[in-house]
């Protein structure tokens, strides 16, 4: 056979993958320079190749926004400080600085973030890098780069070291033609944002990569997360989040929702731990590689009912950011997890008024803090 056609074979057959459905393990062009077919004759890209009684090196991306500290102080507990390297571009405040190790990475900057992974072992990575729906929209471009470039850049270092690899998607990952109430995990997924158009492109590309490559991916849906220590990104569940903040100050919350906009929510413990143990689930129980994860839904004015009950004089009003609200109507009212709880045993601990109730006691603390000193 000629060389040309001879080579053109091979790479037939390595894009093909063999009749049983097995993996293959052709790595991207990135991965190996500018020969596809090269493949080591010892090359093992599956995590399984990582040890299940070491423990994982760890590390975060985008990691100084909503959720990444606090993954970093879940993980640390669990895994411990060092072993757990948050990276940002941002510039850490100080505390979070002598917490634990803390970088500056930017997930454009592909030789860097190989770099990051050669020097500090890492085994596991979380890419929590991303502009949210509301920024987003506001920044198409920059949110194009940060989203699905810098997605491209972590896949295929992942893949190139044999990383366990995390990519959170989200309830943007559906739009106004998928089922709403509750929403499947396998449904038609249309999003009008091009943050949801970068996480449907998120999961199904970490798919890809597990199928083809058998890179060890995971990913989950979060709903809107609420937190009480930290400031979110510029997203639509937003609001959520700052009601207690002026309800504890000021007594009072101007909401850019309507009353009446039902969304999926999730307070961060939750969110924390079922990140965790999606991460340390045995492969063999994943029947799917990206799950729905529900934990209550609520409008607004449920919202806004619930907080009452604590702070009698409170008070809400709207003031709709058109914006915001269509993005807003076109998402899930609730999430169908049930894959998520029979496979590896999902289950949320906080509904509605244990999140309302956590969250005051957080900001109400910090409020008589403040005023001692
Ligand atoms: N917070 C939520 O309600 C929610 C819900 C669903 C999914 N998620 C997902 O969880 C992840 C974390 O969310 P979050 O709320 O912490 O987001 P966030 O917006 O608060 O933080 C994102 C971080 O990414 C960083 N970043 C931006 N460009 C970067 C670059 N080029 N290189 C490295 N880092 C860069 C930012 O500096 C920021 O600290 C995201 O992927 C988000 O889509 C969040
Ligand atoms: C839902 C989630 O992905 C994020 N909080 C947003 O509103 O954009």
């Amino acid at each position: 056979m000629p060389a040309v056609r001879m080579l053109q074979h091979v790479v037939g057959q390595l894009l093909l993958g063999p009749a049983c459905g097995c993996r293959t393990s052709a790595l991207p062009a990135r991965s190996l320079g500018a020969s596809p077919w090269q493949i080591p004759a010892n090359a093992n890209f599956h995590s399984a190749s990582f040890s299940e009684t070491d423990r994982p090196r760890v590390l975060i991306t985008g990691g100084l926004g909503q959720l990444g500290v606090g993954l970093a102080n879940f993980l640390r507990k669990r895994f411990g400080k060092d072993n757990v390297i948050l990276s940002d571009i941002r510039k850490p405040p100080d505390h979070i600085f002598q917490s634990g190790p803390c970088i500056y990475s930017d997930i454009l900057d592909y030789k860097n973030l190989r770099e990051i992974v050669v020097n500090n072992g890492i085994t596991w990575l979380f890419h929590y890098s991303a502009l949210l729906s509301a920024v987003g929209e506001a920044n198409v471009s920059l949110a194009k780069a940060v989203n699905i470039t810098g997605l491209h850049n972590v896949l295929d270092v992942a893949v190139e070291h044999g990383l366990r690899l995390f990519v959170p998607s989200t309830i943007g990952a559906f739009g106004p033609t998928s089922p709403r109430d509750p929403t499947p995990d396998l449904c038609v997924q249309r999003p009008r944002t091009i943050y949801g158009v970068s996480k449907v492109h998120a999961e199904l590309m970490g798919e890809y990569y597990h199928y083809r490559y058998g890179l060890d991916f995971r990913c989950l849906r979060y709903p809107g997360i609420i937190s009480a220590d930290s400031q979110p990104g510029g997203g639509t569940t937003d609001y959520a989040v700052q009601i207690f903040h002026d309800a504890v100050k000021n007594g009072k919350f101007e909401c850019n929702l309507k009353p009446s906009t039902r969304l999926p929510m999730m307070y961060i413990d939750d969110c924390l731990r079922a990140t965790l143990e999606v991460m340390e689930a045995p492969a063999e129980s994943l029947s799917m590689r990206t799950y729905n994860i529900n934990a209550m839904s609520f409008t607004p004015e449920e919202l806004a009912q619930e907080v009452h009950k604590h702070i009698p004089e409170f008070q809400i009003t709207y003031n709709v950011d058109s914006a915001r609200q269509a993005i807003a109507d076109g998402w899930p009212v609730s999430l169908d997890d049930s894959n998520a709880r029979k496979d590896w045993k999902w289950k949320h601990d906080f509904d509605l008024p244990e999140l309302v109730t956590t969250m005051l006691n957080f900001h109400g603390s910090d409020t008589r803090i403040a005023q001692a000193n």
